[in-house]
């Protein structure tokens, strides 16, 4: 009934507007319920739940606030502690064995493989990956390339697991057993009911991921996207269901962090895949009692090696890294390991520069959603107080904007720390804390240092990503086989950023540790292992009741 409404409403939109506005919604797919360019303090949008089948309400609309300019954009239904009976029976009506698994429904994997194939081709059409990409923008401000690459990776993915490549992630495995009839038969299982909770800063690729996976593997998923960005993935589950996707099968909960606590305790998933901050996920573990698989903060290095090369391309990998989406991936680089012979070669000059070209007009700098300009310019002050730290450049708030007091805005900085001052005890938590905005810190090594580096990686607590920049072989196997992150790039064009869904990415050092976007990753998060021993006989006519043993 809403979705109608909201389609008429659409209409009468497009009846009043003028043309400009016309055209704008002509070219906003079917799907859609909101055009990106026409959300606004004046014209706000509205994003709802969806459980056992039905888009619904609730008792309580949360403004969200144009990040650009704190205007009331976009109002959300949040749910409250009171009223998530709905999504606890909706996830109670899924068995621990799933909707599907290798023995029971397995068309669902083949239709899983159809849904996908329709989803890729639509999200595929340029009015759609441009409608992704702008709402993207609008939620979590950043430049126009960064937005359309989370869509076309988010689009590739559904595009690898078309046709039978679902049920290939279920295939299963028989070894043969001690005597005739007997054999037993490895298989992938699902959870049953499970949950999803992502956080902000990748609005489409991070959930969209995770709930495919979880769909794919046979369970029924309860997903949670943060507010201030689940007007996206509303309209991407609305793209789902136009490709397919059965309305049971899965709920979608727009709620604050406690009211999906509640959530959890109170019905209970068999596993719950957490992205977010460290807090919240050693939280949610205690209380889910381990049943949880996390993807957490990032505290992610580079280590530059003793070859120098390729300066203009290492200087930009090193911007791209630390400051596009303003520093907001898990995987940005926020420590820089030099060695002594990059000083000379001009590295952070050119480093500077290309900070220097950075502006918020086409938000290769922006607003930073968590961290406040404040608490930037408090920690940076904070480093600065340690002995031969200084500003390599930024240390200053963007000037010029109407970003809102909430968010943080700040010019892409970067803080050099010595080495050994790093390593003392008293420092090592500060340096070593993730700010979730433009903010890097760079230190140096010399040859004989190289220890202290790794000393300084094997303490740190996040293993998410890392990057080894050196074409030095040697260099390469040393580090690599003494460090431990998940995803780590080797290699002189070395980053810390890029999870596409071609190659696996999640921390590692960490059991609970979940990964995303390969088949190897789904498999990890959204199945468990279940061993079934066939011993069908014939009991051999020579059988004879043996003595107890
Ligand atoms: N490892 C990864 O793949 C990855 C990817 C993206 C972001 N991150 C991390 O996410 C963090 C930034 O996101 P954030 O600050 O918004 O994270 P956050 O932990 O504050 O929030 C993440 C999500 O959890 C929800 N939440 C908060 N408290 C909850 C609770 N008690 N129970 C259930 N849900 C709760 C939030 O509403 C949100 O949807 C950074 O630390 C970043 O490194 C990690």
């Amino acid at each position: 009934m809403s979705r109608l409404l909201s389609r008429q409403h659409l209409a009468a939109v497009r009846r009043s507007a003028p043309f400009a506005c016309v055209s704008r919604w002509l070219h906003t797919p079917s799907f859609a319920t909101v055009s990106p360019q026409e959300v606004s303090g004046s014209s706000p949008a509205e994003v709802q739940n969806f459980v056992q089948g039905s888009w619904t309400a609730s008792a309580n609309w949360n403004w969200i606030v144009d990040p650009l300019n704190g205007d009331k954009f976009i109002k959300v239904a949040e749910v409250q502690g009171t009223e998530i009976k709905s999504f606890m029976e909706s996830l109670s009506k899924c068995p621990k064995h799933g909707l599907h698994n290798p023995l029971k429904a397995p068309e669902r994997y083949l239709m899983y493989g159809d849904i996908s194939a329709k989803a890729a081709h639509m999200l595929g059409q340029p009015t759609v990956l441009d409608f992704f990409a702008k709402l993207i923008q609008r939620v979590s401000p950043k430049s126009y390339q960064q937005a359309l690459a989370e869509v076309q990776v988010s689009q590739k993915f559904l595009e690898n697991f078309c046709g039978d490549q679902v049920r290939f992630l279920a295939r299963s495995f028989a070894v043969p057993g001690n005597h005739l009839g007997q054999r037993s038969n490895g298989y992938r299982w699902p959870y049953g009911p499970v949950a999803i909770i992502t956080p902000f800063n990748f609005p489409l690729e991070i959930p969209l991921l995770q709930l495919m996976g979880a769909l794919y593997m046979g369970n029924k998923p309860v997903l949670k996207v943060d507010s201030k960005v689940s007007i996206v993935m509303e309209q991407m589950i609305r793209l789902l269901h136009d490709c397919g996707l059965p309305a049971e099968d899965m709920d979608f909960i727009n709620s604050d962090g406690a009211v999906m606590n509640k959530l959890l305790l109170e019905a209970n998933p068999k596993m719950t895949l957490f992205t977010g901050s460290s807090r919240v996920a050693e939280k949610l573990a205690a209380d889910l009692k381990g049943r949880v698989k996390l993807e957490d903060a990032g505290f992610d290095w580079k280590i530059l090696g003793p070859d120098v090369q390729e300066v203009d391309y290492v200087a930009w990998v090193c911007d791209q890294d630390a400051y596009a989406c303003s520093g907001q991936k898990c995987s940005a680089q926020s420590v820089l390991f030099m060695h002594k012979n990059w000083s000379s070669s001009g590295l952070l000059e050119k480093m500077k520069k290309l900070s220097e070209r950075r502006k918020l007009e086409d938000l290769t700098i922006g607003p930073v959603l968590t961290v406040t300009t404040e608490a930037m310019i408090e920690h940076m002050n904070n480093l600065l107080k340690i002995r031969g730290s200084k500003v390599l450049f930024g240390g200053e708030p963007l000037a010029n904007h109407s970003i809102p007091k909430i968010y943080g805005a700040m010019k892409p900085t970067a803080v050099f720390v010595p080495l050994e001052e790093i390593l003392k005890s008293g420092n090592f938590e500060l340096v070593t804390k993730e700010i979730f905005g433009p903010f890097q810190v760079v230190t140096e090594y010399s040859e004989d240092q190289l220890e202290l580096v790794l000393e300084a990686c094997e303490r740190m607590n996040a293993h998410l990503t890392a990057a080894i920049v050196s074409n030095d072989p040697l260099f390469l196997q040393d580090v690599l086989g003494r460090s431990v992150n998940g995803t780590t790039y080797a290699g002189i064009r070395a980053r810390t950023t890029g999870a596409p869904q071609n190659h696996w990415f999640g921390p590692a050092g960490d059991p609970r540790g979940a990964g995303i976007g390969t088949p190897e990753a789904i498999k990890l998060v959204w199945s468990c292992h279940r061993e079934i021993i066939y011993d069908v006989g014939p009991v051999p006519e020579s059988w004879a009741l043996p003595s107890a043993t």
